[in-house]
């Protein structure tokens, strides 16, 4: 692990290798002190040259903007390294990803499919309705766990775009496609013909390509050069009109290349998806792959997609107030100097607040076996802040019996939320009453859910012992009673009693 800093691996405790992307590193960890597992994404040379500095400025400054989502990836915190150079960024973990899962092969059902696409839809209608592209949307930046529940990964190209952008190409003060690198299978006709202005529909192309991806089982324009791809896109989408060329291709040689690679033999998208195809799904892919971005599917029209309409739940698919601002304007070139100080900057302001829609929200996962994994999802968050407020009365209890060596105890409890293992002796000298087998529970972390079950039993039935603020014991009570489900009313009641 000589590749991480000191001071990173004073916090996280490095696990295993999850990934190498273009840029970066990234292990799987355990923050020491919450126990949280996490992701850590080393990012090296973070401010190479300008290039570079931007691409990890704008990362961080959108997943800043767009954090808590619930399809897209968390970041928890940013760290410096010793060198000034790299960066280490921490993010939620997510076990796996989509190209690592369409790889595998025959994982993903139909049910999974479109529930992935779903949720892909939902975060991309997010970005788009604050302004900002993606412009990098491939199956390896589509992040899943074991219930299908899926984010969105690796904001280092997107991009904000002035409102008429969004309706049109080559729009008076559209920004210019520039330093764009995306990864080629997923690229856009318009973006591999040099189109220099660029719409929200490069991102709806890649959701076509994905989609595709996850029914063919492969990527379905494997393209080995930019000639190619484009060859492989015309052999088989729709020919597109004179006036389609017109408007995409704004030089005479995109045009020429257009029109060559249209006369090759066509092999049709529902062939390459292969047999028994959902006819919803063809239409929803077909409808994505088109060549001119202004026909192609908005992510707003998307979600309203006979595909998607199992999942399709209007008060879900949240929008962004405004658009998402940045702290300077994207076409203009800081210096690598300004982008590291920007960032040292923003690293010690206060993170933006999430937007209000959780995890919690969501429907039930499809790939979640019952509802009592949900309920179990529920329940852990539930407990960790119940626990940490629960603790302090238990420790204020203690305290007020004004028995020094309680109150000390009370006190190490208090620093280290449940972990009072270590005093059982003093508390037992000192002839308390304490739930040992909640500490112990608490100090191993355990989490299966017979466990969790008595554990709040327990945490219960101390909780009542120990009776401080109504509120409290109300919230905790309807938490256990319902098996980690807490209820509205309780939760108004502990936000009122100023316990949340
Ligand atoms: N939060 C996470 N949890 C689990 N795995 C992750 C997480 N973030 C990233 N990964 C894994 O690490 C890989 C690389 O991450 P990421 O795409 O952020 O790096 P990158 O250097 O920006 O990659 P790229 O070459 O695609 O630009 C991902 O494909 C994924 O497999």
């Amino acid at each position: 692990m000589s590749e991480i800093d000191e001071h990173i691996t004073r916090v996280y405790e490095i696990h295993k290798r999850l990934g190498k992307g273009a840029y970066g590193i990234v292990w799987k960890a355990k923050n020491r002190k919450t126990k949280e597992i996490v992701a850590v994404k080393k990012i090296f040379d973070a401010f190479r040259n300008q290039t570079d500095a931007q691409r990890t400025f704008r990362e961080i400054i959108f997943l800043r903007t767009f954090r808590g989502h619930p399809n897209i990836i968390d970041l928890h915190s940013i760290h410096r390294a010793a060198n000034n150079r790299d960066i280490y960024l921490g993010f939620e973990y997510m076990e796996t990803d989509l190209h690592n899962i369409i790889k595998k092969g025959n994982i993903l059902k139909d049910i999974h499919k479109k529930y992935v696409m779903y949720q892909m839809l939902k975060a991309i209608r997010y970005i788009h309705s604050g302004n900002v592209i993606h412009r990098d949307l491939k199956p390896s930046n589509v992040l899943l766990d074991s219930s299908c529940r899926c984010k969105i990964a690796d904001f280092g190209l997107a991009r904000s775009i002035t409102e008429n952008a969004d309706g049109g190409i080559g729009g008076a003060g559209d920004p210019t496609l520039t330093d764009y690198v995306a990864t080629r299978w997923y690229r856009a006709p318009e973006i591999l013909i040099a189109n220099r202005r660029y719409t929200k529909g490069i991102d709806m192309w890649s959701l076509g390509c994905i989609l595709a991806e996850m029914l063919a089982g492969k990527p379905i324009f494997p393209g080995s050069s930019t000639v190619n791809q484009v060859e492989k896109i015309m052999a088989t989408i729709p020919t597109p009109s004179q006036r389609d060329i017109n408007v995409v291709c704004i030089s005479g040689v995109g045009s020429s290349m257009i029109k060559n690679a249209s006369s090759v033999h066509k092999t049709p998208i529902d062939t390459l998806l292969g047999p028994n195809l959902d006819p919803n799904a063809l239409d929803l892919v077909s409808q994505l792959l088109i060549f001119n971005p202004l026909d192609r599917l908005t992510a707003k029209d998307a979600l309203k997609h006979e595909y998607v309409a199992k999942f399709h739940e209007p008060s879900q698919e949240i929008t962004m107030k405004s658009n998402a601002v940045i702290p300077f304007s994207d076409d203009v070139r800081l210096s690598v100097d300004d982008y590291r100080n920007k960032l040292y900057e923003l690293m010690s302001s206060p993170r933006p607040k999430n937007v209000k829609i959780s995890h919690l929200k969501n429907g039930k996962s499809p790939i979640a076996p019952t509802s009592s994994d949900i309920q179990y999802r529920l329940a852990r968050n539930t407990e960790r802040y119940l626990k940490g407020h629960l603790q302090k009365e238990v420790n204020k209890s203690y305290i007020s019996q004004s028995e020094p060596k309680m109150a000390s105890v009370a006190k190490t409890c208090e620093r280290n939320v449940g972990n009072i293992k270590s005093d059982s002796r003093v508390l037992s000298k000192c002839n308390v009453q304490f739930p040992r087998e909640l500490c112990r529970m608490q100090v191993s972390g355990d989490n299966t859910r017979a466990k969790l079950k008595s554990r709040s039993e327990l945490m219960n039935k101390h909780f009542k012992k120990v009776d401080s603020t109504k509120a409290l014991y109300n919230g905790f009570n309807s938490y256990n009673k319902n098996h980690g489900i807490i209820s509205q009313s309780a939760l108004t009641e502990l936000k009122a009693a100023g316990l949340r």
